[in-house]
């Protein structure tokens, strides 16, 4: 979340309603306008991420001429901000043509102020959220910018593949499909000194077992049947360079032997071949499969495990990731909406509800390939849950008040940091940015004692 103040402005005429609003929404830094000019005088003043607006303002407040004009100004001015419109109860038409000139969302007056609360506070954090993804973009000067993370988890292993990329030693990334291994094997070469050099990629799992070998080492002229010239293999052409080895759980028994030989020794032999020839490459690999689980299981040779990990970096799965799947389904929406030239579309409550509430066991692959069909099934201003292909998550929000949706997201913040800290009090207090005292506090409310845990 951001360190900005969260700035409220309200646009009302009516000096009672304007008094009973500000004290309705004490959560935010309220500020007021009660006209079309004072109001623009705010937002020049206090940038405000959001705005809730009457539309009948003066000098017709029955006419809501001046209330568009106004909406126009803030969207030419500053065309972040969020801006609610508050209409007649039975005004739809009205409130559809605010959206459609770019507001945020409209509310019926009469409102409920608990509710109006919520859609304020969603409205903040795609603000900030939005913000955060164009900070993240414009920092291009590392290769690592592509990947969008705000999760401490995901930005710790960031820091390490920026910290070992100089190092010559072999690394090992290890974590789901589509947890981003490729994007960070690519990253670490990119920060490497061999990064003028060729990034050179093998898939051990999409190649089959026969053509692996010349696939890897290469082979001489007349070989085998069809060997017609001499080809050098991958491992050689990647020589000064990296050489990326992917799914290397899935590299067959008799392939291990040799490439264990290969980096013990640093040279290659060509099938056919006699000559050593010596290969300087830096070997990075990947696998989703557990490494340790297949050398239990006879299927991976333990000696070609410890020479591969001599670094070992472990990508969190996205549903451990903490709200990166809503920073990255709008950093996605924006790419796909740009790819097929249409507007910017918004995310519907209940698709925010369920990217939120899904597991994404295909990981950050799974949600782009999700949001890439959503973009283009929507048809209206909003991407929806059924757009998106997912159910809408349970909760409605009229089950809810703000405090329980608060408890919710702490609980699920401490259940899921305590989980990857392995139960290290310190270290969880620390990354949820809170006191050793507060933390147990918290545990204690949630009934997550720490006995549980560790049981
Ligand atoms: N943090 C991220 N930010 C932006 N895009 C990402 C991020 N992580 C992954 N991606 C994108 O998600 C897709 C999958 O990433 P990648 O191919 O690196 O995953 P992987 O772990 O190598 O998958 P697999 O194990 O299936 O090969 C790619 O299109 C990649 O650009």
């Amino acid at each position: 979340m951001s360190d900005r103040p969260r700035t409220l402005l309200i646009v009302e005429d009516d000096p009672a309603l304007q008094k009973q609003m500000r004290w309705s929404f004490d959560g935010f830094e309220t500020v007021v306008a009660s006209d079309r000019e004072s109001a623009i005088a705010q937002i020049r003043r206090h940038e405000p991420a959001v705005v809730t607006m009457d539309l009948g303002l003066p000098p017709e407040p029955d006419d809501v001429g001046e209330g568009f004009g106004l909406l126009g100004e803030i969207m030419a001015l500053a065309p972040d901000t969020k801006v609610i419109v508050l209409t007649g109860q039975h005004d739809r038409d009205n409130a559809l043509k605010a959206v459609a000139l770019g507001a945020y969302d409209f509310f019926g007056k009469p409102f409920e102020p608990d509710l109006l609360t919520l859609t304020i506070d969603r409205a903040f954090r795609l603000h900030e959220l939005q913000l955060e993804n164009r900070r993240l973009r414009d920092s291009q000067s590392s290769p690592l910018s592509g990947l969008l993370t705000r999760d401490p988890g995901m930005l710790k292993v960031c820091r390490t593949v920026e910290r070992v990329a100089s190092a010559n030693a072999t690394v090992a990334l290890l974590g789901e499909s589509g947890t981003g291994k490729e994007v960070l094997a690519r990253a670490l070469h990119a920060l490497s000194p061999r990064t003028k050099q060729r990034f050179v990629a093998v898939n051990c799992a999409a190649i089959p077992e026969t053509l692996l070998e010349s696939e890897l080492f290469g082979y001489e002229k007349g070989a085998f049947t069809g060997a017609s010239k001499q080809t050098p293999g991958k491992i050689e052409t990647a020589n000064k360079g990296t050489f990326f080895l992917d799914e290397i759980g899935d590299l067959p028994m008799a392939l291990q032997a040799k490439l264990l030989r290969f980096l013990q020794e640093r040279v290659i032999e060509r099938i056919g071949g006699r000559e050593e020839i010596p290969v300087d490459v830096r070997i990075v690999c990947a696998t989703h499969r557990d490494l340790k689980q297949r050398i239990s299981e006879g299927l991976f040779r333990e000696d070609l495990y410890y020479r591969l990990a001599e670094l070992v970096v472990e990508i969190p799965p996205l549903r451990e990731r903490l709200g990166d799947a809503l920073l990255l389904a709008h950093a996605f929406i924006q790419r796909f909406c740009r790819e097929n030239a249409r507007p910017v579309l918004g995310l519907s409550e209940d698709a925010v509800a369920a990217i939120e509430g899904h597991d994404w066991p295909g990981n950050v692959r799974e949600l782009e390939n999700c949001l890439k069909r959503a973009v283009i099934m929507a048809d209206g201003v909003r991407i929806t849950a059924e757009d998106l292909g997912l159910d809408a998550a349970d909760e409605t929000l009229e089950m809810l008040n703000l405090r329980q949706v608060r408890e919710a997201a702490e609980k699920q913040a401490v259940i899921r940091v305590l989980a990857r800290t392995n139960n290290n009090i310190a270290r969880a207090a620390e990354i949820l940015g809170v006191s050793r005292p507060s933390l147990y506090d918290m545990m204690n409310r949630y009934g997550l004692k720490k006995e549980n845990q560790d049981g």
